[in-house]
């Protein structure tokens, strides 16, 4: 294990300062946000309409519950019966570091070791998938089912939400092998911000569209839903034709569905593509992402700005994200990236970004 930064890495997320206030911030929002979605006027940038005593918050059943659902998704986790993937060469590959004197609160938010095991059970690629996204998922179909109780039958707004994130995390678990090159596994370590990601903030802020939904229902006619449907439906090609295709080349550049794809060399002896998804902006499948976060807003209609709370937010979380993968494929490509960002000007969004 070692940890993820160097003594001498810059410093991300705006130092200890920064990652002092996130820890603040994130869990307000999170219950700013729970709050506000189930008072009548919904305001997202209004203040919460009252603040829950500690006996709402704790409750020892609830606590059970939590750790039931993370022992059951353990228990599954550690079946004997499941497909073992090579992950990526990771930066520890020479020499173990452990730098003394670091930074606490720091290393708090963005965590010290980068892969905690115990034996063969990784703790944060189990939290990356499992527990908060299957959890989302669950969240999402509770929703759905009060509503059909509460209303006599779900929403058509209730349907397409749960369906489009149904979808997504689907999508996620079906191409469960592609996180392990993402940068949270490969860069970041396991601290606070992961841990809180992924086991509160993604079930109980990325399911805000539905819980919305229950409580603010909307009328939504099927000339309207076929639109956000077909939004969804480009979101999610160009997402997943972008992710696969990266996929396939880095496994292997002469599979037949990439090998007539246009690249760049590079001294590290691996190619950047520049044609294909890769030569229309330097980020495609966080394009084909935004696409669909809009979907999933879009149900909720627009008398609202909190149901577009994920959009706004993702928006960040992905620009602030390329900006660091920008960083560290200077890093690791110096000039080849340079040339790939000459060829392919725009990082997101093209011509605007
Ligand atoms: N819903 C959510 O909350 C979130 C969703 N996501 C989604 O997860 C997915 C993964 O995203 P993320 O981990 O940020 O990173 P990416 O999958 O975009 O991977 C970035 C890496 O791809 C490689 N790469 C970049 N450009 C090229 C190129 N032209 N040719 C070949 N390889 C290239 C580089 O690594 P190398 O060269 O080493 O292979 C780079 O570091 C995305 O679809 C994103 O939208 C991400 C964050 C949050
Ligand atoms: C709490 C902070 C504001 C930020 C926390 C960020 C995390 C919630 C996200 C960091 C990267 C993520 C990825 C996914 C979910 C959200 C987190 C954990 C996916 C698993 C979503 C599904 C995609 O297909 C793959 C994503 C990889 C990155």
């Amino acid at each position: 294990m070692a940890s993820p930064q160097g003594s001498g890495a810059p410093l991300e997320f705006g130092g200890p300062l920064g990652a002092a206030a996130l820890m603040l911030l994130l869990p307000a929002t999170m219950f700013h946000l729970l709050l506000v979605a189930r008072s009548g006027p919904a305001r997202l940038l209004g203040p919460p309409p009252y603040l829950p005593g500690p006996e709402v918050l704790w409750s020892p059943q609830m606590l059970l519950l939590w750790f039931t659902w993370l022992g059951l998704q353990a228990a599954l986790y550690l079946l004997p019966a499941r497909k073992v993937a090579e992950g990526q060469e990771l930066k520890d590959k020479s020499r173990l570091r452990y730098p003394i004197n670091g930074n606490p609160i720091y290393d708090f938010f963005l965590g010290r070791e980068l892969n905690p095991r115990i034996w063969s059970f990784d703790f944060k690629y189990f939290c990356e998938l499992r527990p908060g996204l299957i959890g989302w998922v669950l969240i999402n179909l509770a929703l759905l089912m009060q509503e059909a109780e509460l209303r006599g039958s779900p929403s058509l707004a209730m349907w397409l939400v749960n369906g489009f994130q149904l979808l997504y995390v689907g999508d996620a678990l079906w191409h469960e092998e592609a996180v392990l090159t993402t940068m949270d596994i490969t860069h970041d370590g396991f601290g606070f911000m992961l841990a809180f990601g992924d086991l509160a903030w993604v079930p109980f802020t990325y399911s805000l569209q539905a819980q919305f939904l229950l409580h603010h229902p909307q009328p939504l006619g099927l000339p309207m839903a076929s639109v956000i449907c077909l939004i969804n439906a480009v979101g999610y090609y160009i997402f997943r034709g972008a992710n696969s295709q990266k996929h396939t080349f880095r496994k292997n550049p002469s599979d037949p569905r990439v090998a007539g794809l246009e690249t760049i060399p590079t001294a590290t002896g691996r190619q950047l593509l520049v044609s294909g998804w890769w030569g229309v902006v330097r980020h495609p499948n966080y394009l084909g992402d935004l696409i669909m976060a809009l979907a999933w807003s879009l149900p909720c209609g627009v008398s609202h700005l909190l149901p577009y709370f994920y959009l706004l937010y993702f928006t960040s979380l992905l620009v602030h994200r390329e900006a660091r993968d920008e960083q560290q494929c200077l890093r690791k490509y110096g000039l080849a990236w340079h040339e790939y960002c000459r060829r392919v000007p725009y990082r997101i969004l093209p011509y605007v970004y």
